[in-house]
Formats: structure tokens, C-alpha cells, sequence
């Protein structure tokens, strides 16, 4: 099933709730025992829940690997826009928001095999390419994460049409 047949549900998450999450990924990552020196964001998405695992873990040294997979709702072709070099992910973390069908995670996981991947929120598809993650949701769950909306007006719900 390809584009928005796919997703049935929506996951609306608040910037609030986002940093909650993602500091509650900090408290597993650091519950593991494991200690990391560096912090690989999956961009774009891995970007925000990075910033807030490098202060909670106090690790100054990130860099970005960044795939694109879909185009809004529309799942297309995956692109390696630009690859990390010289790594093989000993001592580092990969941090997404998601793995959803688990594509990216496997590229990505291809270019640094030693590293431990982990991500705030994952689907059942995607679960065994992520070491570490907090929330699970359906696979037929879009999560409308906060960089991808706003707060708007909208009729009360006696006048919304089934
Ligand atoms: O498990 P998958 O099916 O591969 O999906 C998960 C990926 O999809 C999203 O990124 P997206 O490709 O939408 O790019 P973006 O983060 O730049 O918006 C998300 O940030 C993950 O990286």
C-alpha cells in the first residue's frame, strides 16, 4: 500500500510532548549502561529529538546523515543526500524521530553498522531496526509531528459533517 491508504489514524504531537518523549529516550539510552561520544541526526526529522538527547546525555560532538523518503504523505524513493565518512559508528548514536517501514533505519544502520540506533517513536514494521525507542504506534498511524502544523480555528463539532 503506497501513500495516505496507509495511514487511518493521526498522532498529533505538541512541542511539549515531543520534548517529553524525547527526554524520555534520554532516561532508556541511558538506562542501557552504554555511554556514547557522538550523536549522527537523521535528517531532517532526527534533528529537533538530537538536539535534545546531545544536552540530556551531554555529548557536544553531531553530525547528520540525510535521507529523504517521502514526500509529505507520499512514500517515493529513498535519496542519500549526504553519507557520513570515515565512521563505522563505534561509540555513536543515530537518532531519528521514527521508523516507520524501516527503510531509512536500514540505510542508514548499512553506513554506520556499530552504532546504536534509536528513535522516539517507532511502528511495528520498523521496531526491529531500532535498538531503543519510547512510544509505538499502529502502523496505519501518521504522527503529525509539531514541525509539520499549527494551531488553527475549526467549527465545533456539531457542525463538522461526518
Ligand atoms: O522507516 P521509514 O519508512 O524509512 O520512515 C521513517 C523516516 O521517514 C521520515 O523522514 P522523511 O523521509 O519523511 O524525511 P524528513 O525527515 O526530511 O521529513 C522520518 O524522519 C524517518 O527518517
Amino acid at each position: 500500500m503506497t501513500g495516505k491508504d496507509r495511514y487511518r489514524r493521526t498522532y498529533p504531537v505538541s512541542w511539549d510532548q515531543l520534548h517529553k518523549d524525547s527526554r524520555a529516550l534520554a532516561w532508556r539510552l541511558i538506562d542501557t549502561g552504554q555511554r556514547w561520544d557522538k550523536i549522527i541526526a537523521v535528517v531532517r526529522g532526527g534533528l529537533v529529538p538530537a538536539a535534545i538527547i546531545a544536552r540530556e546525555l551531554d555529548i557536544h560532538y553531531v553530525d547528520t546523515v540525510c535521507v529523504s523518503s517521502y514526500t509529505l504523505k507520499e512514500q517515493g524513493e529513498l535519496k542519500i543526500i549526504k553519507s557520513i565518512e570515515g565512521l563505522n559508528g563505534e561509540n555513536a548514536l543515530i537518532i531519528d524521530d521514527l521508523v516507520d517501514t524501516g527503510k531509512t533505519a536500514r540505510i542508514v544502520r548499512q553506513m554506520l553498522p556499530h552504532a546504536h540506533f534509536a528513535t522516539v517513536y517507532a511502528k511495528p514494521d520498523g521496531r526491529p531496526y531500532v535498538d531503543t525507542y519510547v512510544t509505538e504506534v499502529s502502523q496505519d498511524t501518521w504522527i503529525l509531528f509539531p514541525w509539520d502544523s499549527e494551531i488553527q480555528f475549526i467549527e465545533p463539532l456539531i457542525q463538522q459533517k461526518p
